[in-house]
């Protein structure tokens, strides 16, 4: 990994998985340190060896702060918006983040659909692990970016199947694929970091309001 971790970010990075694992709310299935340094940690950072993330960021569907802590680690002068619809997490991601002293995060209980209704955004990269269908998750981010900022997607082996959906939705929403970084954990699971690029103005009728990207998918059912 090209990473360069100074033990400032190493004992940060550990105090975040331990308090994640340990926390009553269940945020995680994972309940070994060791287990969320490879399936969080790795998984977060391996892609994002070779890219610097400067400005301002989202995470939508942080649920216990995956990515959205750990780039907040990684990338001290970048800014986080950590973005939950359910209250108990995002309470708990707000001390998570007082107890690891993170001045460049804030973490706000919100849908993403009302987000973008309510703030001028422009972030410069929307970052989405876990969260739902490639397309829809499209369509929650690229209202919120300004024009070149992306969107990054966290991707398993299911990501062949959404490819063809989410370039439905991009076409719509004023992106356009830019890459996808391959990269395998430890016990073999292949991933791919996805990104899009915003190239035009996204339609400001998107997102439609809370719900309909999910019942009705712009790349179809
Ligand atoms: C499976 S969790 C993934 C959490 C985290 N990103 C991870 O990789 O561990 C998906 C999260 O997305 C949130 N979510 C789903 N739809 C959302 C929406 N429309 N607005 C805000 N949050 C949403 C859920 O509340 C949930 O916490």
């Amino acid at each position: 990994m090209n990473l360069i971790l100074t033990t400032d970010k190493k004992e940060k990075i550990e105090k975040y998985l331990r308090l994640l694992i340990s926390s009553k709310h269940n945020l995680t299935a994972i309940k070994d340190l060791s287990e969320a340094y490879q399936k969080h940690f790795l998984d977060v950072a391996l892609p994002l060896s070779n890219i610097l993330l400067e400005g301002d960021f989202i995470d939508i569907g942080t649920g216990g702060g995956v990515p959205g802590v750990l780039c907040a680690i990684l990338f001290p002068d970048s800014r986080w918006t950590l973005l939950d619809s359910v209250r108990k997490k995002v309470q708990e991601v707000e001390r998570f983040v007082n107890e690891l002293g993170l001045t460049n995060v804030r973490v706000l209980h919100q849908r993403v659909e009302e987000h973008a209704k309510t703030c001028k955004c422009g972030y410069d990269g929307a970052f989405l692990r876990a969260v739902t269908r490639a397309d829809i998750c499209l369509e929650y981010a690229a209202p919120l970016l300004r024009m070149n900022g992306k969107v990054y997607l966290y991707k398993g082996p299911s990501w062949q199947n959404e490819k063809s959906f989410a370039d439905i939705a991009a076409e719509l929403l004023g992106l356009s694929f830019e890459q996808t970084i391959r990269y395998q954990l430890e016990d073999g699971s292949n991933r791919n970091l996805i990104i899009y690029k915003k190239i035009k103005e996204t339609p400001v009728k998107y997102p439609r309001r809370v719900g309909l990207a999910l019942k009705r998918p712009l790349g179809g059912n």
